[in-house]
């Protein structure tokens, strides 16, 4: 059952504790209490007070962010794209990232995972292995509109029995066609795929999303904690539970080293602290801010540090905190000839309100989707930029480049007039790397988040190439009479041919995350002398400890991460049942 505070709960005896409903935490929740001799309790920071119109219409609605989905931890970037203020986003409420974010169902590259497997030494994570995983937590459904969905995408490489619904768009946009037109009339890096989710994600293919044939948003929270599982006995979530640290326990010293069975939280940030002991393992699930956070509270992290800022260390893993990667995005729009574009929904009440009445009686219409956008593009640099600065990407058939085509302003509010096409460049191959730390004995004080975006000549040599190919793609015939011109003063002299230094003053003043940052506490393979959880997800060092996140990606998968934080979360899960079956 979900309770709203910890008093109500009607137990203190747990096996297993695990912080964090979000994204991964819920999927090792349901599938540990698939074992009815497990207990599970579930600490979730956030509500789930957003009513269900929110929760489920895209992220992008007339509302903009809403404010109860309450971001946390605005960053402090630092000389990161010209002092600009990125707010890294993350879901803060039951479901967590997977609750708010555009929905964009892309596994990445077969590489991704085989890198996964040869820097961890694990075999488990490779392609082949988490098909498995894929497959339960997919269940492919018929999109909203029922549309004949043959050659949009490849059944084989999907499953239609897992938990967690994907779908193809729902709603058709007027750019559809043109889109593809361009495509074929382009050649070249411009190809046609039927299926970016086969492993091999080069080309243009139709989107996929994590949303039901119903039009509705598929978090972890609706389908993990749909009705028939947290109504399961041994299941407990409460919500509105902050986990400040994990404490070593005095008892079940092993020679692993200490074990940190015991969860300290609080319901109310200047309130009392609370304990919670789990008797089998304590999983962490906060996120790729929430767990490095708690472990760097718990004196888990690099402990000259630690001990400067006068917190006791107790597990020294210089890695923690480091290795945070994330895709930098630019939008670039241009007015259309068209009124059938989606810039209405935000701007204009008596259009969105419209919608809004066709998504509640219906699940059809234009909110059924998450974005304006109905496709999505995967490219590899030039060879010269790989020749000359090394290949960051996991494999041959791995993109370092994302372009995704939009019915209308991206993101955001449009202007007050006007109707826009948009193209989302992306890098999803980046070398850049941030950090994340504390630097205050308070657990509740922000940390500090430092995104390095575009630190590296490679980054910025990539977001020059896909800002071209952007350009190379709109200059389609194709595009003749619908493209008008470039929206904003800061693009009107760009073309493909600009120079350098014109594409890197627009990249550097307009990029900003995509929100999937990654790697704070890195697997690594066993006897490691870096990374913070070995392939099977225990802390390094520490017994009854796991980490069960998107923190624990060693790189970026080159494509949105929710699918491959469900591959950890559902592998996650596996191994901690074999451990104790
Ligand atoms: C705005 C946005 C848009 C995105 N769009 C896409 C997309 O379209 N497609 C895609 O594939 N990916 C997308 N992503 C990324 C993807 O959703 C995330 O990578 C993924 O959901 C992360 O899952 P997680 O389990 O690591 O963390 P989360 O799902 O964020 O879960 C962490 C949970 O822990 C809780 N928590 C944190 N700290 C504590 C604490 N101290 N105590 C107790 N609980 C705590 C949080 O409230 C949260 O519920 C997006 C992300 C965002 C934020």
């Amino acid at each position: 059952k979900v309770y709203d505070t910890f008093r109500d709960l009607p137990s203190n005896n747990y096996d297993f504790v695990i912080v964090g409903g979000g994204t991964a935490g819920n999927v090792v929740a349901n599938r540990l209490t698939e074992n009815p001799n497990f207990s599970v309790l579930v600490l979730e920071a956030g509500g789930t007070n957003v009513n269900a119109f929110e929760i489920e219409v895209p992220y992008f609605s007339s509302r903009g962010v809403p404010a109860q989905y309450n971001w946390n931890y605005s960053t402090i970037p630092q000389n990161a794209l010209n002092d600009r203020s990125i707010p890294m986003q993350r879901g803060f409420v039951l479901g967590g990232s997977s609750s708010v974010n555009r929905m964009f169902y892309t596994r990445g590259s077969a590489d991704d995972y085989d890198r996964f497997a040869a820097v961890t030494g694990d075999e488990g994570w490779s392609w082949k292995s988490v098909q498995k995983y894929i497959a339960m937590n997919e269940r492919f459904e018929p999109p909203a509109d029922r549309h004949n969905t043959s050659g949009q995408f490849d059944p084989s490489v999907h499953s239609f029995t897992g938990i967690n619904a994907a779908s193809l768009p729902g709603f058709a946009q007027n750019t559809d066609s043109l889109v593809f037109d361009a495509v074929e009339e382009l050649g070249g890096i411009f190809q046609f795929n039927e299926d970016c989710n086969s492993g091999k994600p080069l080309g243009i293919s139709w989107l996929q999303r994590t949303v039901t044939t119903e039009g509705r948003r598929s978090s972890s929270a609706t389908s993990y904690l749909a009705p028939e599982f947290i109504e399961r006995k041994n299941l407990d979530v409460v919500l509105n539970t902050r986990v400040s640290r994990v404490l070593p326990s005095r008892s079940n010293q092993s020679s692993s080293g200490p074990a940190f069975r015991t969860v300290e939280f609080v319901h109310d940030l200047d309130g009392p602290r609370f304990t919670v002991e789990a008797s089998k393992e304590v999983i962490l699930s906060g996120g790729v801010f929430g767990s490095a956070h708690i472990l760097l509270n718990s004196g888990i992290g690099n402990s000259t540090i630690l001990s400067r800022l006068g917190i006791t260390p107790l597990v020294n893993l210089p890695s923690v905190g480091q290795n945070l990667t994330d895709h930098p995005i630019a939008e670039i729009d241009w007015l259309v000839n068209s009124t059938q574009t989606m810039d209405d929904i935000n701007r204009n009440t008596t259009v969105s309100d419209e919608y809004e009445a066709e998504f509640n009686e219906t699940g059809m219409g234009p909110l059924v989707d998450s974005n304006a956008g109905n496709q999505i593009a995967f490219f590899r640099v030039n060879e010269s930029l790989t020749d000359r600065y090394g290949d960051p990407s996991a494999g041959r058939d791995s993109p370092h480049l994302e372009m995704i085509p939009s019915n209308g302003w991206a993101p955001g509010t449009p202007p007050a007039t006007g109707n826009y096409f948009s193209l989302g460049v992306v890098l999803v191959s980046p070398t850049s790397r941030g950090s994340m730390t504390i630097n205050s004995t308070n657990p509740f004080a922000p940390p500090l988040i430092d995104p390095e975006f575009l630190s590296s000549p490679f980054d910025i040599a990539a977001m020059r190439e896909v800002m071209r190919i952007a350009f190379n793609y709109v200059s389609a015939s194709t595009w003749k009479g619908f493209i008008l011109s470039p929206s904003q003063p800061a693009l009107a002299n760009i073309t493909a041919a600009s120079d350098d230094n014109a594409l890197d003053e627009y990249i550097r003043n307009s990029a900003f995350s995509i929100s999937h940052p990654v790697g704070t506490v890195a697997m690594s393979a066993k006897g490691a002398d870096y990374g913070v959880v070995d392939p099977d997800l225990r802390v390094k060092g520490v017994e009854a400890l796991r980490v069960v996140d998107a923190s624990v990606f060693p790189f970026v998968t080159s494509a949105h991460t929710q699918v491959p934080t469900y591959v950890i979360g559902e592998r996650g899960a596996e191994l901690i049942k074999a451990t104790w079956s």
